[in-house]
């Protein structure tokens, strides 16, 4: 650990790393599942229900685990918060509320584990050296901050502010630099998908600072089930080689973002300005912001904006002639992807519409799969067409979102380094889906002209893709989930899957040479 002036504390590299090479494994001080994720995961280990079933702790009716060790694990926090989240539904006005937000419990956890280990103790050390932003606080954020310490101080059953003393909070100020250490080191816990579970802190994750184009990435790739109780365990994996002496720098914020969106939240939540490699270099184009030559030569042309909307083709020099028809289609694909975010979850019909309606909108606007907002509604559209599969699978359906499955990894691929886990992931979800039986195969086309127009392929040729892209999945989680771990929970699987299908391509091939075999042989010239 170093500390520079402008960026604080930091981590610094002392050896050489590659790619895929794990820098360091930790577990969080504190955890929390997400509300929506707590009756389907194990409280203590992160893990998805076992087959059994995940048990309900009897007091609280709110917390599951998918074990006793891992009951017995949680119960130094559960024990003190198990009472207070029944007395927090019991007061609950509705149903809606029952239990306290994912914010609120993650701070009453880390006041009891402060309790806990002793306010002296070099865990409520590493805590309260956390960065707060307490003295550069923006009015906008003081809401946010009197809500949740609202909350925190009822959901601990006390009746003020003032009895926090006990917890080392003896100032309104204490508290504002709580909920600020809080906001501003707290780190999601994912799935070895990349799913979003909960949220976590870890004070030695919390030193690494940010760069837009990261070394190093966090993941959570669960190697082996048998080793639970090391569960939720992040391990730090370096995504390009890492020099000695040199910085290391993972990503706060969603890196396939143009510079504005991402500069905004950087500045909101962690309170800087971000003058990475990325937002500095202003002369490339960059493939997040990024249209079809209008010529279509191949080449292409920055989006054009309300202030800047003189555009031409980087490689031809075409002038863009269509801006209004471009401004007012990414202005909706804005307006669409919000809103069919917010949807997601409880209306999901209303937010594919919406995904399948601006989708081709913006793609005849021109803008490339790697543009934003289409790379984003692109991702959206295969979560919502993947979890809305019919049960009894029609062609259609299992076509269309290997449609957007490959739109989606075609966008990632411009935006992300090799070996970024979420690339990784969308190949290995694309190749699991071309190797999924087909439920109606379609006719064979007839030429190779034809056949070259049809995506995606059937029958063999869909088997070949399908082990390809599954080859390229494995080759990327090996590095954004660790080589050590053969690419974590799901870079095992993709190799299940090659094995699989290396074996069904097999019995496929022979199967022709049989038949070739079998046929009656071409009768030799007499020399
Ligand atoms: C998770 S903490 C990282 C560790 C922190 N530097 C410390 O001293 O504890 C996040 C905070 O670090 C600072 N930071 C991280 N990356 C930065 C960057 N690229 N430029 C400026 N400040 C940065 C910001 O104050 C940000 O809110």
């Amino acid at each position: 650990m170093r500390t520079d002036k402008e960026t604080g504390r930091g981590v610094w590299a002392k050896n050489p790393y590659r790619p895929g090479d794990v820098l360091m494994t930790t577990r969080p001080y504190i955890s929390v599942l997400s509300t929506h994720n707590l009756s389907s995961y194990c409280s203590a280990c992160f893990g998805p229900a076992p087959p059994s079933g995940l048990k309900r702790c009897t007091q609280c009716r709110t917390i599951h685990y998918c074990s006793a060790a891992c009951q017995t694990r949680d119960w130094t926090l559960h024990k003190r918060e198990c009472p207070a989240l029944q007395d927090w539904a019991k007061a609950s006005p509705n149903a809606e509320s029952l239990v306290p937000s994912d914010a609120v419990r993650s701070l009453a956890r880390i006041l009891w584990g402060k309790q806990k280990k002793g306010l002296d103790s070099i865990w409520s050390k590493e805590i309260d050296a956390l960065q707060s932003h307490r003295k550069s606080l923006q009015p906008e954020s003081f809401e946010v901050h009197a809500h949740l310490s609202h909350a925190l101080v009822l959901f601990l059953g006390l009746s003020s502010p003032e009895d926090l003393g006990p917890f080392g909070i003896h100032s309104a100020g204490d508290l504002v630099d709580l909920v600020s250490r809080f906001i501003t080191n707290t780190f999601t816990i994912a799935t070895p998908s990349l799913t979003p579970l909960g949220a976590c802190v870890s004070p030695l994750i919390a030193l690494i600072n940010h760069s837009c184009e990261p070394h190093a990435v966090v993941v959570f790739p669960r190697t082996s089930p048998a080793s639970a109780q090391n569960e939720p365990a992040m391990q730090l994996i370096a995504i390009r080689p890492i020099l000695p002496d040199q910085e290391v720098l993972i990503t706060y914020v969603d890196i396939t973002l143009p510079r504005p969106q991402r500069r905004k939240t950087l500045k909101e939540t962690y309170h800087f300005v971000c003058n990475c490699s990325l937002c500095s270099n202003l002369t490339n184009t960059d493939p997040r912001d990024v249209l079809q030559c209008p010529k279509r030569c191949g080449g292409t042309c920055p989006i054009p904006t309300e202030e800047n909307n003189i555009t031409r083709c980087t490689s031809c020099k075409a002038g863009l002639t269509t801006v209004d028809e471009v401004l007012d289609a990414v202005r909706i694909g804005e307006e669409a992807l919000a809103k069919a975010t917010a949807l997601q979850s409880q209306d999901p019909v209303k937010a594919k519409q919406l995904t399948t309606k601006l989708i081709p909108i913006l793609t005849s606007a021109g803008l490339l799969p790697s543009a934003h907002p289409l790379l984003a509604l692109s991702r959206l559209h295969q979560t919502l067409l993947l979890s809305s599969l019919p049960d009894s699978l029609t062609q259609d359906a299992l076509d269309d979102v290997i449609c957007a499955a490959t739109r989606s990894s075609a966008g990632l691929n411009d935006v992300l380094l090799y070996g970024h886990p979420s690339r990784g992931i969308c190949l290995a979800e694309l190749g699991k889906l071309l190797a999924a039986d087909e439920p109606q195969p379609k006719e064979q086309p007839k030429s190779q002209a034809e056949a070259a127009l049809v995506y995606p392929p059937s029958g063999p040729k869909r088997l070949k893709l399908a082990l390809d892209t599954l080859i390229r999945a494995r080759s990327e989680l090996m590095v954004g989930f660790g080589a050590v771990n053969e690419g974590g929970e799901v870079g095992k699987e993709v190799r299940e899957s090659i094995v699989a299908l290396e074996k069904e391509l097999g019995v496929w091939k022979q199967g022709i040479r049989n038949v070739v075999e079998d046929m009656p042989k071409p009768l030799r010239k007499p020399l």
